[in-house]
């Protein structure tokens, strides 16, 4: 079977995925042809596109939506995508999706969860069938909510594309590289990118390092922003320049048995067709698959005193209605100077009213000695104490105020932070990674209280536990 693709005939992009090239920035107004000529100029759906190809509108937000949030563009393809056999249930199905969370399907806990990191399967998986929710809140048809999944693969997707009717997915890869094919174009991303895929784009995910191990986000209802810089001023954390966007790529070319399998309301459903829907052969607009590249974030934080909320390393935020509290934040942890004085410097205790969930790209945690590796997670839910483990709260209590500024290097950890509260899914509770004894890793702190205050010096902890005076100020 001959594939013919853009190779014989380009204008811009790549022959290979070694060699992918990029449009660069955020929001930007984008376009991109693999023919020159290709994309109609002047209007989006002259009577006859050039080249004979098809107009198609992908709409990420509704028609009405206010300008500067509205979201849409143009695919000038060879055949329209509405051009398959009808959807029907998939077969097998896939029961470890979820996007409506409710009593029926996931439990409400308190608890601080935490998972090793999983295997690899040991079974042919892709990442349709190796993707499994985690926890979530909200629906995918209210559009309001997410859904937090990991995936576990080893194997490319073949024939078929994927197309996620709930949300967006934003993709971290711990473990292998994810070579993915998008209506717009190609995307090489590496463990220490992400990747964001909109609602609706079909794409194709292939595996070129065999196994491939991550986690995923997904977003109803809204898209990712990226945050307010506040005082911080007109530059820092994520640059709108190093959001890449892919250019213009398409096949052409009989593809017997080809599958869509489309994801709506958490549910698999396949359509057939003779074609590859990577057939878009010039596309322009800003609704857009993007990835960005972790080590470019420019931190800011303290230069004196105390710990900053993690807010201020935020990559990327789903808002919500309300101003400043979000449907998801995706903030990072990178390394980076800890400079603060007369400080503790690891994360400190805390409640919080939204919701924490973590996970860890490479290296180690701050705020865990132990117990969270790369590849596993951690939940705490709304209010949920949760901080440093005891080893780490006494090792930064006997170094005292000695720290000097010092390096935080090989470590990449991140959270997915929601005011919405998640529901956990029963196999995410019942996994054989989850970690039972999470708890123990607090139960050790002890008590160093003193009233006499004068006698407490910060960096020699005494321990009163035991003492029946304990609590008492007698
Ligand atoms: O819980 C965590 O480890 C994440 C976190 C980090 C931090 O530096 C401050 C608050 C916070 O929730
Ligand atoms: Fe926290």
């Amino acid at each position: 079977m001959e594939i013919e693709s853009q190779s014989s005939m380009k204008t811009n992009g790549p022959d290979s995925p070694g060699e992918l090239e990029y449009l660069s920035g955020f929001g930007n107004d984008f376009s991109s042809e693999a023919v020159a000529g290709a994309l109609p100029r002047g209007q989006n759906n002259p009577i006859r596109c050039p080249c004979g190809l098809y107009a198609e509108q992908i709409s990420g937000t509704s028609f009405t939506t206010p300008r500067k949030l509205n979201q849409r563009s143009w695919l000038y393809r060879i055949k329209p995508s509405v051009t398959h056999e009808p959807f029907k249930p998939r077969s097998p199905s896939h029961k470890r999706l979820v996007s409506e969370f409710n009593q029926s399907n996931s439990f409400a806990t308190p608890t601080q969860l935490r998972w090793r990191p999983v295997e690899v399967p040991d079974s042919p998986t892709d990442f349709i069938d190796g993707l499994y929710t985690i926890c979530g809140a909200g629906s995918s048809f209210l559009r309001h909510g997410y859904a937090i999944h990991m995936y576990a693969a080893n194997k490319s997707m073949e024939n078929c594309a994927y197309c996620n009717a709930d949300g967006d997915f934003l993709i971290v890869p711990q473990k292998g590289r994810l070579w993915i094919t998008t209506e717009c174009g190609k995307l090489q991303v590496s463990p220490g990118e992400v990747v964001i895929l909109p609602q609706g784009f079909r794409f194709d995910i292939s595996l070129p390092d065999g196994p491939s191990l991550g986690y995923v986000a997904e977003i109803f209802g809204t898209h990712f922003q990226l945050p307010d810089l506040g005082p911080i001023g007109a530059n820092g954390l994520a640059a709108s320049r190093d959001f890449l966007v892919p250019t213009a790529w398409y096949e052409h070319g009989p593809r017997p048995g080809y599958t869509i399998v489309q994801k709506f309301g958490g549910e698999l459903f396949t359509a057939a067709q003779d074609f590859s829907p990577f057939n878009v052969v010039s596309w322009h607009g800003n609704y857009v698959p993007y990835k960005y590249d972790l080590s470019k974030f420019c931190p800011f934080n303290t230069v004196l005193t105390d710990h900053a909320d993690p807010s201020v390393n935020t990559v990327l935020t789903a808002p919500t209605d309300k101003p400043g509290v979000a449907l998801l934040d995706f903030v990072i942890f990178p390394p980076r100077w800890l400079v603060a004085e007369h400080t503790f410097r690891p994360p400190y205790y805390h409640r919080n009213c939204m919701s924490e969930f973590m996970g860890l790209i490479y290296g180690s945690y701050e705020a865990k000695s132990e117990g969270f590796l790369p590849g596993g997670a951690s939940l705490h839910s709304c209010m949920t104490p949760h901080g440093p483990d005891t080893k780490t709260f006494e090792a930064t209590v006997a170094q005292g105020e000695n720290a000097g500024p010092f390096r935080i290097t090989d470590t990449m950890a991140f959270m997915f932070e929601s005011c919405l509260i998640p529901r956990v899914c029963p196999w995410a509770l019942e996994s054989p990674y989850l970690d039972h004894n999470y708890y123990q890793c607090w139960i050790g702190l002890r008590s160093h209280f003193s009233h006499e205050e004068t006698k407490c010096k910060t960096n020699e902890l005494q321990d009163v536990d035991g003492a029946e005076l304990e609590g008492s100020h007698a």
